[in-house]
């Protein structure tokens, strides 16, 4: 059931807690006589800090000049961070190959040591991958979501403090749960963040029994993947597996279900190069992203054993990343939330 209470005044403020102006974001002042709790769910790198950060953008602020400062250090560090793993081995294979130009810039990357970025840095980091030595390489490697994003906007990043495209492309990990609210049609909904990865789970239960709505997020992307927590592990498994506990427990049965799959603008992208086939032997399909992303649906469709009469279920194909979609999706979602506290006071 949807709680009706009064107006929570609480302040709302988003991820990313080493940022003091994030943690002092608005205060909303508009009347609510509802409140309605959703969790974000699913496995690490889903896309639930994303989309947090959306509703700050569309339902809030936009980002202040002391975060866009901030997120180029965490843009940087990313990608330096992936690169000088990616050469580690790169350089182990091909030590003795390596021609004097490139030997040259991927020193200067390997011995980089701080998160600013330098012309010098970008030069060499555009050098490397305008060699097809190391371009036939990558595309063997599992890298950061946005890497190739982030390849062709560096140099622009040496210019410009990163858009809000660049900061929802960004990556940092949650460590400590957060929570974003905003009020439409005087109803406060209260979006509560937490991290997705397996050490970090333990502590979702506690907050799905105070919440009114589950929403999953599933990678359409992460099926060649593998967990950061054990490499073992394919990540489309692990997202499976996680969603089928939460949507057939006893427990939170009450809860409607919002399944974002999630990633869709980067599935055409990594269908260029990977074949599903070779992941999930039983797709029997053609390797293109409709048929891809209807499989991977009917995946997540089997996986909830719970009939639509005890609990619905909303799917959505999201690109977190694309304020546009995000702000349809977000009124959709509080229709069918409308809807949900219809049918849960018997009016439906
Ligand atoms: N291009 C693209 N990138 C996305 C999308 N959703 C998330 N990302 C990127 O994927 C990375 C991980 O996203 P997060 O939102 O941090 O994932 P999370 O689920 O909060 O992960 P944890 O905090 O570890 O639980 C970030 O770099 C995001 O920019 C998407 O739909 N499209
Ligand atoms: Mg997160």
């Amino acid at each position: 059931m949807l709680k009706r209470c009064c107006v929570n005044m609480k302040k709302t403020h988003l991820e990313e807690p080493l940022l003091p102006a994030m943690l002092d974001s608005q205060v909303s002042t508009q009347k609510a006589n509802a409140v309605i709790k959703l969790m974000l769910t699913g496995a690490g790198e889903s896309g639930k800090s994303t989309w947090l950060k959306q509703l700050r953008l569309i339902y809030d602020s936009s980002f202040s000049e002391s975060e866009r400062a901030y997120y180029l250090s965490v843009i940087t560090g990313n990608m330096l961070k992936q690169i000088q793993l990616l050469l580690k081995q790169f350089t182990q294979i091909h030590l003795d190959s390596l021609e004097e130009n490139l030997d040259h810039a991927v020193n200067i990357i390997l011995t980089y040591k701080h998160t600013l970025l330098t012309k010098e840095l970008v030069d060499c980091i555009t050098f490397l991958h305008s060699q097809d030595l190391f371009t036939n390489y990558l595309k063997t490697q599992q890298t950061l979501d946005n890497y190739t994003y982030f390849i062709q906007n560096l140099p622009r990043l040496l210019e410009q403090l990163p858009n809000n495209k660049d900061i929802l492309c960004a990556r940092v990990k949650t460590h400590i749960e957060t929570q974003f609210s905003y009020t439409s049609d005087n109803v406060r909904y209260v979006f509560h963040d937490v991290a997705g990865q397996r050490d970090a789970r333990y502590a979702w239960s506690s907050r799905l029994q105070e919440v009114d709505c589950i929403v999953f997020f599933a990678s359409l992307i992460e099926f060649d993947q593998f967990l950061v927590e054990d490499k073992t592990k394919n990540r489309m498994e692990e997202s499976l597996q996680i969603y089928s506990d939460l949507v057939n427990s006893p427990v939170y049965l009450r809860l409607p279900v919002i399944l974002c799959l999630n990633k869709i603008d980067l599935l055409n992208l990594k269908l260029q190069f990977k074949s599903f086939k070779d992941f999930f032997p039983d797709f029997t399909g053609q390797n293109s992203p409709a048929e891809v992303k209807q499989y991977i649906t009917n995946l997540y469709l089997k996986a909830n054993r719970i009939g639509e009469k005890i609990r619905s279920v909303q799917i959505f194909e999201t690109d977190a990343t694309d304020t546009e979609l995000i702000g349809t999706v977000c009124k959709t979602v509080m229709k069918f939330l409308a809807q949900e506290q219809m049918k849960s006071i018997g009016f439906m």
